[in-house]
């Protein structure tokens, strides 16, 4: 029996050789066609096929992602070949089905079976990076079962897959990718796992001022149907500013952390033009934050400085400059070696900028939060901070009394004690950041130094500061009255010198009219 089953195959391999060697072309295609309608006709399952990437390539598809999800619990239970991936700060691992696995579900009693499959990839080009075909889940079902499958069990799968993928949830920080590389699938944002511990409890600034702010980010969370109603994109603007040290980036991270949102921390110098900065947008996923440190060195915000500036570089962004002037000073400089890098050099507008913000792009994904940070609010340019892109300007400044308490029990789990009211009056007097308070009562030895030699070294600290500021201000002082000192003498020089002037133009004034006069008398005469 096999002896002949082997010659069958044999000689229906050759007819099989000879029909696709000899046979033309279009005729095949139709033979191809009927042969597929006669199996069609004969199959009594249904299948729909999940791609991870729509042909847009841009984002990963949100249905892929939850089938995905819903099925990791299944497959561990039936699939042979599992693929393993650590969520929730690394303390859990969830498995999922690997490619050409298959996992059995039941729904309302009726049957169904997914499959993990990959098109293969017909590209002839030789690429760099890794090629590979485009992933998809296939549902396959009785025909029968079509209504109950595409109305109830389909919807049943997304909500549940959803709500497995808010339970195991991982925050992400990304950040972009220069822009001459690329990384594995082309995608624009390199991600780590974002590990901050900073939350608002630890946080150290006035107590009602961060109640306001919770409030805020809650409402906003919360607000999906009322920014529907009133017609604007789900996304909120904070502008944080203050002094370096007073914690905006630690603020960012406690947001990051209340919210359970993916920080996607934008460096904008590495961003070669609007456009890409427009696909960096689109790329970003939804409950996210972007953020833009330190927007004044970032970009030179160009509205001021046109004038200064070669006609082709106007409207473009050079990078690091802490302060204005001293940007324009130094691109006077570099004006030329800056042209000659001209292909490696931002050009990104201010305009792209607010499009970034605002534009009809960034509606896209909902649920975002744009954060810029900056030290120098005034350097900045109006139509990026006004209401309505930065929805809510939050300064972050010197650390009081408030401040100090919150710093104290979290860097030595004090609630008070005796040396509070010195450093009291001492906070009233001082300007001292929350970054330098929190230095000071860091203990400095593993042998658990005692809170009060941590507050004596907070005490020494804000005495050192307050003399500092003393000498500053005194110096100031002198300088303003040498000041003074120096108009005041220079206005007498400059009366003296105009003194002789005036008593000719006077002597002058007065010959004229003895002259006139005379003239008159004789006239009459
Ligand atoms: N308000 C604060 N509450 C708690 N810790 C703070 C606060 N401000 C500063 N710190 C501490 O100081 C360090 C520096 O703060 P952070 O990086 O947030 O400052 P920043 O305002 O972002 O400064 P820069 O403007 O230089 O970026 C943090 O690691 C944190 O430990
Ligand atoms: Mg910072």
């Amino acid at each position: 029996m096999f002896a002949q089953l082997g010659s069958t195959f044999g000689s229906l391999f050759i007819v099989w050789t000879m029909f696709q060697r000899y046979f033309p072309l279009h005729l095949q295609a139709y033979i191809d066609q009927y042969l597929r309608r006669l199996v069609k006709a004969f199959d009594p399952y249904i299948h729909i096929k999940f791609y991870e990437y729509s042909s847009d390539r841009f984002r990963r598809s949100e249905a892929y992602v939850a089938i995905e999800n819903y099925l990791s619990s299944k497959s561990t239970e039936q699939a042979k070949r599992l693929k393993g991936d650590s969520v929730k700060q690394g303390k859990s691992l969830v498995l999922g089905m690997d490619n050409e696995e298959e996992v059995l579900d039941e729904f309302q009693g009726v049957k169904l079976f997914w499959s993990k499959l990959e098109t293969h990839n017909r590209s002839t080009t030789i690429s760099y990076y890794p090629t590979s075909g485009k992933m998809y889940y296939k549902l396959s079902f009785l025909n029968c079962y079509r209504e109950s499958v595409t109305k109830s069990y389909l919807n049943y799968v997304l909500e549940e897959g959803k709500a497995i993928g808010a339970r195991n949830r991982q925050k992400k920080l990304y950040t972009n990718n220069p822009n001459d590389d690329r990384s594995y699938h082309n995608t624009r944002w390199s991600h780590v796992v974002f590990e901050h511990p900073a939350t608002f409890d630890t946080l150290a600034m006035d107590p009602k001022k961060k109640e306001e702010i919770i409030d805020d980010l809650v409402t906003f969370r919360e607000s999906k149907g009322y920014y529907a109603r009133i017609g604007k994109a789900w996304k909120r603007g904070y502008l944080l500013y203050g002094p370096p040290g007073t914690g905006k980036s630690t603020m960012i991270a406690a947001i990051a952390n209340f919210l359970n949102y993916d920080i996607y921390d934008l460096e904008l110098t590495a961003v070669k033009d609007n456009t890409d900065l427009r696909k960096l947008l689109i790329e970003t996923s939804s409950k996210s934050m972007i953020v833009i440190e330190d927007i004044d060195c970032s970009l030179a915000l160009t509205g001021q400085r046109k004038k200064a500036k070669p006609k082709e570089e106007e409207n473009k962004a050079e990078i690091v400059c802490p302060i204005k002037e001293k940007a324009d000073k130094e691109n006077e400089g570099k004006s030329s070696s800056s042209s000659k890098d001209d292909s490696k050099t931002s050009k990104v507008t201010l305009s792209g900028l607010l499009n970034f913000i605002d534009g009809i792009w960034s509606a896209s994904g909902g649920e975002r939060l744009i954060i810029f940070t900056t030290n120098y609010v005034e350097k900045l340019d109006e139509a990026l901070i006004r209401r309505g892109r930065m929805d809510k300007h939050i300064e972050l400044s010197y650390c009081d009394f408030e401040g100090f308490k919150v710093l104290a029990k979290n860097y030595l789990r004090i609630d008070s004690h005796p040396l509070f009211e010195k450093i009291r009056s001492l906070l009233e007097e001082t300007k001292i950041t929350p970054a330098d308070v929190a230095e000071n009562l860091m203990p400095k030895t593993t042998k658990g130094e005692a809170a009060e030699s941590c507050l004596e070294n907070l005490i020494q600290a804000l005495l050192k500061t307050a003399k500092e500021e003393a000498m500053k201000k005194k110096k100031a002082e002198e300088e303003e009255k040498a000041l003074k000192e120096k108009e005041k003498s220079d206005g007498k020089i400059e009366e003296e010198k105009q003194q002789p002037e005036t008593n000719s133009i006077l002597k002058s004034d007065k010959e004229d009219a003895e002259t006139s006069l005379s003239n008159s008398i004789e006239v009459i005469k």
